[in-house]
């Protein structure tokens, strides 16, 4: 307990080995002396401040798919909804439990579940797994104080019902929630003034000359005691207090008092008696593979449930194809001005296929990584499967979206009739999205935010384009830059596509017969003309396969790194 910005959630999450990169925690974290590393996170419950939910979850679901990723692996399926089933009872969830849990409100989305109903599910979600220490940040801030003093019991009855212990931050508990707790540590300015009982802390603020006022309550007094800003005028205070003390003055007599030394014995007892041994760490977490499908299966549910993210995406690039399709309706034809309307087409299959769910995928990342952040510091999931996992989910829907779009286009626009150019221009199509979505996954880990990502993806992309052979002839390319083509992602897609329409076109009519030598004859010439070869199609598959392999590599070692760096 302390006054806000006294440091209370550095030192819980130090405690828990959850603290934030950039954090220097120094010193030993010992659980009954036994010196613990971060296998700590796995085996202790933590419930943060502010909540990170997969909104478009059901509270069982969530539950239940968290249940999944951090329960002890031998548990059976039986015992999991028991679990789930008692915590929604004892927890007063039962009659939300089928409901959404809703936006934050930071989100500009209503939440459907109240701040007190999210708070319980997020303690819900920190005992799933029956752990023996559970930390909790702050559990009552933004409750009013009756429903904060019903929510601290009922969480002290879970814990104490399954012989566990529980260490909460609390800013300003009522008389009630304070009663709660069988000893409080007092910290201001980072540092710990008093540990002890609610009565021991009474005691040593008024052997320090503190005077508790009849108008204040206990906590009132203990955080006026710790307040760290000077009155200039005495008259502005509220404060009863006889006179302040600065707080590290108030350390040293903590650790001058009798309830220092009392701590100190404490701790060599229980070092000597209570040694932990290994059964004590017995959890046995879900397989990696196990994880995988669960957050893959996690993820469909989340498409499938938010339209924004799904359903209008497809609406849109539906409308899009139609929109650009009739413009082409009855246009292309095998003449000369029918080779520039193939060669439109085209170019708007490529590029639509490519921006899009690049920059789809570059959304994903950011906006899930404060939850990923949460879960994965409670030794819920690698990094390694929550980015598999993402890279299944968004795989399929890209695809989609693209098949969708590249029929619709290709009839209405009337491209080639035929079976086996459909499938050569689909088929590349689902490559050049999964280099679109796995280059989008790179720049979206690579650098810290997106308008960053941006300023480097760009000039790729240009690039990219730009040496595709639509703009200008391959062979045109000044020596120093003529490479460029090969590391084209837009190149070999719209090389295998041009490959698909005019490989064996045998005649091509020429409007003026004295204008033949000018004239694209037949497909052959065409493919010429754009410095492209019919034998390149392999290849293509090869090289954009690499690029789809590569991209994942680089992308999941900067998504490492990051996660490295920052937790
Ligand atoms: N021991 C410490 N040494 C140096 N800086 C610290 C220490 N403890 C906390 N801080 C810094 O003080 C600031 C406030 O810390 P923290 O958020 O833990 O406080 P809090 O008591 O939980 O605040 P609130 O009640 O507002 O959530 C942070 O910037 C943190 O990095």
């Amino acid at each position: 307990m302390g006054p806000s910005g006294a440091g209370k959630s550095t030192i819980l999450s130090a405690l828990a080995r959850r603290s934030p990169g950039g954090v220097v925690v120094t010193g030993d974290v010992r659980l009954n002396g036994r010196v613990v590393d971060d296998s700590i996170r796995k085996i202790t419950g933590y419930m943060y401040q502010e909540d990170y939910f997969m909104t478009v979850l059901t509270v069982k679901e969530h539950l239940r798919y968290m249940a999944r990723l951090k329960m002890d692996r031998r548990t059976t399926q039986l015992k999991r909804e028991h679990r789930i089933t008692t915590l929604l009872q004892v927890l007063s969830l039962t009659s939300v439990a089928d409901s959404r849990i809703g936006g934050l409100a930071s989100d500009g989305e209503k939440g459907i579940l109240s701040g007190g109903e999210k708070k319980r599910l997020s303690f819900a979600t920190a005992c799933l797994t029956l752990p023996q220490l559970l930390f909790v940040d702050e559990p009552t801030s933004g409750l009013d104080s009756f429903t904060a003093a019903r929510l601290v019991s009922v969480m002290k009855s879970i814990v104490l019902s399954t012989g566990a212990s529980m260490i909460a931050t609390i800013h300003q508990p009522s008389p009630e929630t304070l009663a709660m707790f069988s000893s409080i540590i007092l910290v201001a300015e980072g540092r710990m003034v008093f540990s002890g009982t609610t009565d021991e802390a009474l005691h040593f603020f008024q052997d320090c000359g503190f005077k508790m006022s009849k108008m204040i309550t206990e906590g009132e007094f203990l955080l006026e005691c710790l307040a760290t800003e000077r009155y200039t005028d005495e008259k502005q205070s509220t404060s009863k207090l006889k006179r302040k003390i600065p707080v590290r003055k108030l350390a040293a007599s903590f650790e001058a008092s009798k309830y220092y030394s009392g701590i100190e014995d404490t701790i060599h007892l229980y070092e000597q008696e209570n040694q932990l041994n290994s059964s004590d760490f017995n959890y046995k977490e879900p397989f990696w593979i196990v994880k995988l499908f669960w957050l893959i299966v996690r993820g469909i549910l989340e498409l499938f449930r938010n339209p924004n993210v799904q359903w209008i995406r497809i609406g849109q690039k539906l409308l899009i194809a139609w929109t650009a399709g009739v413009c082409y309706i009855g246009t292309i034809e095998l003449d000369q001005k029918g080779v520039q309307d193939v060669q439109g087409v085209l170019f708007l299959l490529v590029t639509e296929n490519v921006f899009a769910p690049m920059y789809a995928v570059m959304a994903v990342f950011p906006k899930e990584y404060p939850q990923f952040v949460r879960e994965y510091r409670n030794g819920a999931y690698s990094p390694s499967a929550y980015f598999l996992s993402k890279m299944f989910v968004i795989g399929p829907g890209a695809i989609l979206e693209a098949f969708l779009f590249t029929t619709l286009l290709y009839v209405l626009a009337g491209l080639r009739y035929e079976l086996e150019p459909y499938l050569i221009t689909t088929a590349f199509t689902f490559l050049c999205i999964n280099v679109a979505t796995s280059c989008g996954a790179l720049f979206a880990n690579a650098f810290s935010s997106i308008p960053v990502a941006m300023m480097y993806l760009l000039p790729v992309e240009y690039v990219s384009m730009v040496t595709s052979g639509i703009f200008m002839k391959l062979s045109s390319l000044p020596w120093m830059t003529s490479w460029l083509q090969y590391v084209s992602w837009f190149m070999y897609t719209y090389e295998s596509m041009c490959v698909a329409q005019w490989r064996g076109v045998e005649n091509i009519t020429c409007p003026i017969e004295e204008l033949r030598a000018t004239c694209l004859l037949n497909g052959e010439e065409v493919l010429e003309h754009y410095d492209f070869s019919a034998n390149h199609l392999i290849r293509n598959a090869v090289a954009l396969l690499i690029f789809c392999a590569l991209f994942q590599i680089v992308g999941f070692y900067c998504f490492v790194r990051k996660v490295k760096r920052e937790l």
